[in-house]
């Protein structure tokens, strides 16, 4: 599907919608109790890829009105009858890979052609050395996979310079090894919030896991331990806030409150403090859980380190776009190995809107000035679509395609977007 997008203030209040990697964890988590309830959970293409690759292994899954209850198979998976599809979803393959670990039989796992670009490497020979048997059937450790259960616990070190998924992957499931597991992280781990959002979770479920140096990058994981996870409310996504935050800083005449943003370990919540550094009018109440944005300051240039978290890249591109002077976005080479190469996709894409970038292998360097109206390509990945959007909304006679891609994590995002006054239309793809 297209859009073609003009320019719009925006102005109101919206919910953000709840958290695509707290849904993804709690899914998983609660198939691996007895029973337990996801409150809020985020419905999306992403979240039921996990949601079905639970079922696979043995869980049922109700859903009732805005919660979901969750039968779990008690830490011990079934072979799935049938190969594992994880669509779209690098949390949902990654995550899943370690649970087919811990069957007594043999796994295949999949995805859409984009997730079949993606690495697996690192994981793929820790399970190994874990005892399990897995390995990518065109042996580039990209999916399909194929992972033959038998995890059993010991020392072993992963690298963490591709994706901190490995990492949550294994301390999610290594507690239900036979023996204890000594992970210890060697490289620049990345997007480390997002480990620190699964040790979180591993609390709430009753699993014990020590961090055993100063750094939190060797962690020990006792062997033969329960999942109880039980009640639990998902919180809002602050990478999906995101877009409507810069929206709303970048496009004067705006004003828009953000609700259920409460303080998190989401690594992304640091947009709020990226906007005031631009020079944004943004407030939170972090009691009430809102964030505020008035729009009509000119932004200025920011240099943005991107190691922890990866997918702010596109928000803050758009904003460096529109902002005064020259800003860097620096560390994100990792950024390369998601939905798409989001750098080459941002250095291809805005640029046709009039923007001064450029792209080496670790960075995008972008000078801000004046946008103009285009037709970009949104390459099949929400975070690009939703990205672009923001600028078409700033620049005006814009159209963006491949916008079902927000489904998988912001089904609601143009909804949000009109519903705060967007001048936001579908049009039929010529
Ligand atoms: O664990 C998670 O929920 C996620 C981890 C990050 O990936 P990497 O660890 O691969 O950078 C992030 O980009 C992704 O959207 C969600
Ligand atoms: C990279 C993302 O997710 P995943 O790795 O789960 O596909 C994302 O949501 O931007």
């Amino acid at each position: 599907m297209r859009v073609s997008i003009d320019k719009s203030s925006i102005k109101g209040k919206v919910f953000a919608p709840p958290s695509k990697s707290y849904t993804h964890r709690a899914v998983t988590l609660a198939a691996l109790s007895k029973e337990s309830t996801v409150r809020r959970p985020l419905i999306s293409a992403d979240t039921l890829a996990t949601v079905r690759a639970s079922e696979m292994f043995g869980a049922s899954v109700e859903r009732n009105e805005d919660r979901l209850i969750i039968h779990g198979i008690n830490g011990k998976p079934n072979v799935p009858d049938d190969i594992i599809d994880a669509a779209n979803s690098g949390t949902t393959l990654r995550f899943m890979t370690a649970v087919a670990a811990l069957t007594d039989g043999i796994t295949v796992l999949t995805g859409d052609t984009s997730l079949r670009t993606r690495p697996n490497g690192p994981l793929l020979e820790v399970l190994n050395q874990l005892g399990v048997k897995a390995c990518s059937t065109r042996g580039n450790e990209r999916a399909p996979l194929v992972v033959k259960g038998g995890l059993k616990g010991q020392d072993v070190s992963i690298d963490g310079s591709i994706s901190s998924q490995f990492i949550s992957a294994l301390l999610i499931t290594c507690p239900l090894a036979e023996n204890s597991t000594t992970l210890s992280i060697t490289g620049k781990l990345k997007s480390r919030p997002y480990v620190d959002v699964t040790l979180e979770m591993l609390e709430l479920a009753g699993i014990k896991v020590h961090v055993d140096d100063s750094n939190g990058t060797r962690f020990i994981i006792p062997g033969k331990q329960k999942y109880d996870f039980k009640d639990y409310t998902v919180p809002g996504d602050f990478s999906s806030a995101s877009y409507l935050l810069a929206a709303a800083a970048m496009i004067s005449g705006s004003e828009v409150t953000v609700k259920n943003l409460f303080p998190s370990k989401q690594g992304d919540k640091v947009i709020i403090e990226i906007l005031r550094q631009m020079g944004a009018d943004i407030t939170w109440d972090k009691k009430a859980g809102n964030v505020t944005v008035r729009g009509g300051r000119q932004l200025k240039a920011t240099t943005f380190d991107a190691g922890a978290t990866p997918d702010l890249v596109p928000t803050v591109a758009v904003l460096a776009a529109v902002a005064e002077g020259t800003s860097r976005i620096v560390n994100a080479e990792h950024v390369r190995y998601k939905e798409t190469d989001r750098l080459q996709a941002l250095a291809t894409e805005l640029p046709k809107l009039g923007v001064d970038l450029k792209e080496e292998r670790d960075s995008l360097t972008i000078t801000g000035g004046k946008l103009h109206g285009a037709s970009v390509h949104g390459w099949d990945d929400h975070r690009i679509v939703m990205a672009l959007s923001i600028a078409g909304m700033f620049a005006g006679n814009t159209t963006v395609d491949t916008t079902e891609a927000v489904s998988i994590s912001y089904p609601d995002f143009f909804k949000d977007m009109r519903s705060l006054g967007a001048k936001i239309e579908d049009i039929s793809e010529e």
